[in-house]
């Protein structure tokens, strides 16, 4: 693997703020689907307030590791290690009850098809006030004026609060998705290629409420992406995935300036022929 400059407190770029202590520390992960490698060898720490981007090929492995961090997935082997406000929790070993918790509480995750991350028969409002419900909060009232506020800060107006998604425009369901999980003030989001399905300036909009939510709430973020703009745009650091491994990290702007690995340095001039 190409490593450059570890990631510290300081030399994060793009106005991030970083803590000190690690928030997940991943060592040696691996997973496979029976015979077939998932991912393999993955271990790096990623700090509070860092962006950190996946970017690979199909199949490189984005999805599997990204599933395996967030505690969707079990890894077959290795640890992943997230710093919650109750201490230490090891994503893959920990009881279900206590990972679902924490994943519940702390973490939020934005799918790349809104299907998966909506209900989509469920009104704006519901989609969004049910984080609230699931994490104790019990006064309707406030409920629906909190949902409202949020819908009007990623750009949906507040009127549209009894639609359903499934009468939105699918930029418009991806910036509900990030609502209803930025709600419960989560210190971590997984973004899985967020907004691959849309069109090039409706990306740019959804790109844009990302990137200063992200700021605004010194957020911590893991976002997939096939798209090294998506990736220049949003992320601190870049880890470059092939054929399940990590095979290049470092810092955004000198991986894609000046990319040490072959995989990688056909990546970034296959974008720079189109
Ligand atoms: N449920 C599964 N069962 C069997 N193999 C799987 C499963 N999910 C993923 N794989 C395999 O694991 C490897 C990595 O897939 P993964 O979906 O993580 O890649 P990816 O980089 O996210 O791809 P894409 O960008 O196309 O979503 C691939 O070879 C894939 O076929």
């Amino acid at each position: 693997m190409s490593a450059r400059t570890p990631i510290t407190a300081g030399n994060a770029g793009k106005g991030g703020k970083m803590g000190d202590e690690a928030l997940l520390t991943v060592t040696n992960l691996c997973k496979t689907y029976g015979p077939q490698l998932g991912c393999e060898g993955v271990g790096f720490a990623m700090h509070p307030g860092e962006v950190l981007g996946i970017v690979g090929e199909s199949g490189s492995g984005k999805s599997t590791l990204l599933g395996c961090l967030s505690g969707q997935l079990r890894a077959t082997s290795g640890t992943v290690v997230y710093q919650a406000a109750c201490g230490a929790v090891d994503m893959n070993r920990s009881p279900e009850q206590l990972v679902r918790r924490v994943s519940r509480t702390e973490m939020g995750i934005v799918h790349q098809n809104p299907r998966d991350g909506l209900r989509m028969h469920v009104s704006a409002g519901g989609n969004i006030g049910e984080r609230l419900m699931a994490n104790g909060e019990r006064h309707y009232g406030g409920i629906r004026r909190k949902a409202m506020a949020w819908l009007e800060r990623v750009e949906i107006g507040a009127d549209r609060v009894d639609d359903i998604p499934a009468h939105f425009s699918g930029g418009m369901q991806q910036r509900l998705q990030i609502a209803r999980n930025l709600i419960t003030n989560p210190r971590l989001i997984f973004m899985d290629e967020p907004t691959s399905g849309l069109d090039v300036s409706v990306q740019a909009r959804v790109l844009d409420i990302m990137r200063h939510l992200v700021t605004q709430l010194s957020l911590s973020m893991v976002i997939v992406t096939h798209d090294l703009a998506v990736a220049r745009l949003l992320a601190h650091r870049l880890l470059v995935m092939r054929a399940g491994r990590v095979v290049e990290e470092g810092l955004t702007d000198q991986i894609l300036d000046d990319p040490q690995h072959p995989y990688t340095q056909l990546l970034v001039s296959s974008v720079l022929a189109h």
